[in-house]
């Protein structure tokens, strides 16, 4: 792996900077109703499919570093590939990978396992309960209850954040009556394992980029404090939340389970946590809580001696956690620390519910620019919820800032995520959605606009499609919204002006996926695709 650029022979720079855009869950998808990026009206897009440069890429299964071709892409696995420029496994294959062949119960495991065995506390499992594979997947978690089961740990609670965003919007309890019966089969021979406390992942715990700290207080107060609304069980706490409150699973208010004697599992000093999510945006700031002796983010109240562990460490700058059952995907060499290494300025930019998209993800899971005097990162502060009442969210605050930032800054190379596509696509609202495309085409034809009058080149991609599938065919024949990202290949357009007709020639590679977007970026910056890297989209 080389660890420096070299100038490339032929290829010339542009005057102006390379803006890549990263369009967030704007994928290419059937053009039929459901689809929000083909309903509605984008001038700027329909303009780029007509260039030389428009082609499409795989943005979902084994093409970014996922188990298989059956699951969706997401943001982490994609600005991943887009900015290390290959294929990595991730933590949804590197996970079930470690429980085949039993790494995943080295030492961090042994360490919880022997605390509470000594302690007599439970040990507690904390994740997001479905099998969508973008944070975690209930395979892991039962896998880790029947191996405590075997070890002979006594008592184990799981805090069970709901998903409905990477699964059908009102699935839980599937997954729910899934959990319970592996929980009423190992409470057995004096074994106590049971659900303890739980809530709708959006406004329970999976904070991520600091937006809300109230959502991880929310969690704090139920899984650790045991304090919060009371029910018999996690199925009475959905069936009657969802009667009271019409939200779907990724919305509901938090509870806690409880019995005759009180909240059956409060954390207390003495026992052990895991974090099962695989995927850290999500997972980091609830760590900060267990793991930080000085916090103040939210009350902790009295904060619990336990041993705390994550699925893998989801900082690899900050050492978040600082143990962890699997390595985290060892990637090194990305684009932004070779061009750091070359001395090129970089500028990243979006708002906060993607900011840590270009720069943690695309940084390869890093918090931390590789060179502060050569790279800007811009957060451009979000909208609270429901953002489906605002669906242009901060597409224009992004695009003036970047603007100003062409001429202040003067980056020769920017990132830029619209978040738009993908946060309005999760919510399942169709017309909201299609403002939201509209919004991020309007945005679109701005930068292009700018950036051809500074001289530079724009490269447009998206990291999976979301919007351009916005309902699922039901086996039954009937219509059912869908709320998680699509299957669908993502759009790449390259702008120059200096080329006849407005973009470069391309010659994809086969199965031509993000991952090559980083070379195509540094050979438009004038330097040779690295060595290890996959190849450029570039004809020659
Ligand atoms: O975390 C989320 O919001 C969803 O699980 C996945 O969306 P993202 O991968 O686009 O962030
Ligand atoms: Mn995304
Ligand atoms: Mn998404």
């Amino acid at each position: 792996m080389l660890t420096r650029l070299l100038q490339h022979p032929t290829r010339r720079p542009p005057e102006g900077p390379v803006v890549c855009i990263v369009l967030d869950g704007v994928g290419i998808g059937r053009g039929d109703f459901g689809d929000a990026v083909a309903q509605a009206r984008t001038p700027t897009l329909d303009r780029l499919r007509g260039l030389p440069s428009f082609t499409s890429l795989l943005a979902h299964g084994t093409a970014v570093g996922m188990p298989s071709d059956a699951d969706m892409g997401n943001s982490e696995v994609g600005h991943n590939a887009l900015g290390a420029g290959r294929i990595v496994d991730q933590g949804a294959k590197l996970v079930t990978q470690a429980i085949a062949s039993g790494a995943i119960f080295g030492p961090a495991w042994r360490r919880c396992i022997d605390t509470v065995k000594t302690s007599g506390e439970p040990l507690h499992l904390i994740g997001l309960l479905s099998d969508g594979n973008v944070h975690s997947h209930i395979d892991h978690l039962i896998a880790l209850l029947e191996r405590a089961a075997l070890e002979g740990v006594p008592k184990v609670r799981v805090h069970v954040l709901l998903d409905g965003r990477d699964v059908p919007a009102r699935s839980a309890l599937a997954y729910i009556d899934r959990l319970e019966a592996v929980l009423a089969r190992l409470s057995q021979d004096g074994r106590d394992y049971r659900i303890a406390s739980g809530g709708g992942r959006m406004v329970v715990t999976m904070d991520r980029y600091e937006a809300d700290w109230k959502i991880v207080e929310r969690g704090w107060d139920a899984h650790v404090r045991g304090l919060g609304r009371r029910f018999g069980s996690a199925r009475e706490a959905v069936e009657t939340l969802y009667k009271e409150t019409g939200l779907d699973d990724q919305n509901l208010p938090a509870f806690v389970i409880a019995d005759a004697l009180g909240p059956v599992g409060p954390i207390r000093d003495g026992a052990a946590v895991i974090l099962f999510n695989f995927r850290g945006d999500r997972a980091l700031e609830l760590t900060r809580a267990f793991e930080e002796e000085h916090f103040d983010e939210f009350p902790r109240g009295p904060k619990p001696r336990v041993e705390f562990a994550g699925m893998t460490q989801y900082d690899g700058d900050l050492q978040l956690p600082s143990h962890f059952l699997v390595a985290p995907p060892a990637i090194a060499g990305t684009m932004g620390e070779l061009l750091a290494g070359a001395g090129v300025t970089q500028l990243a930019i979006s708002e906060t519910h993607k900011f840590g998209h270009v720069t943690y993800f695309w940084n390869g899971n890093r918090s931390e620019p590789f060179d502060p005097k050569r790279e800007k990162y811009v957060e451009v502060e979000s909208d609270g919820p429901p953002l489906e009442h605002r669906p242009w969210m901060r597409a224009a605050e992004i695009t003036d800032r970047l603007i100003a930032e062409l001429d202040a800054y003067k980056p020769k190379f920017v990132r830029v995520n619209y978040a738009n596509g993908d946060m309005i696509g999760h919510t399942g609202d169709l017309g909201a959605t299609i403002l939201a495309v509209e919004a991020v085409d309007l945005c679109l034809g701005r930068v292009i606009e700018a950036v051809r009058a500074r001289k530079g080149i724009t490269v447009v991609t998206a990291d999976h499609g979301n919007a351009d599938q916005m309902f699922d065919l039901r086996p039954d024949g009937a219509l059912q919204v869908r709320t998680s990202h699509s299957l669908n290949r993502v759009p790449l357009a390259i702008v120059d002006p200096r080329a006849p007709g407005g973009g470069p020639l391309l010659a994809p590679p086969p199965a031509a996926g993000l991952s090559n977007v980083a070379s195509t970026c540094l050979e438009l910056l004038g330097f040779l695709p690295p060595e290890g890297y996959r190849a450029s989209l570039l004809a020659r």
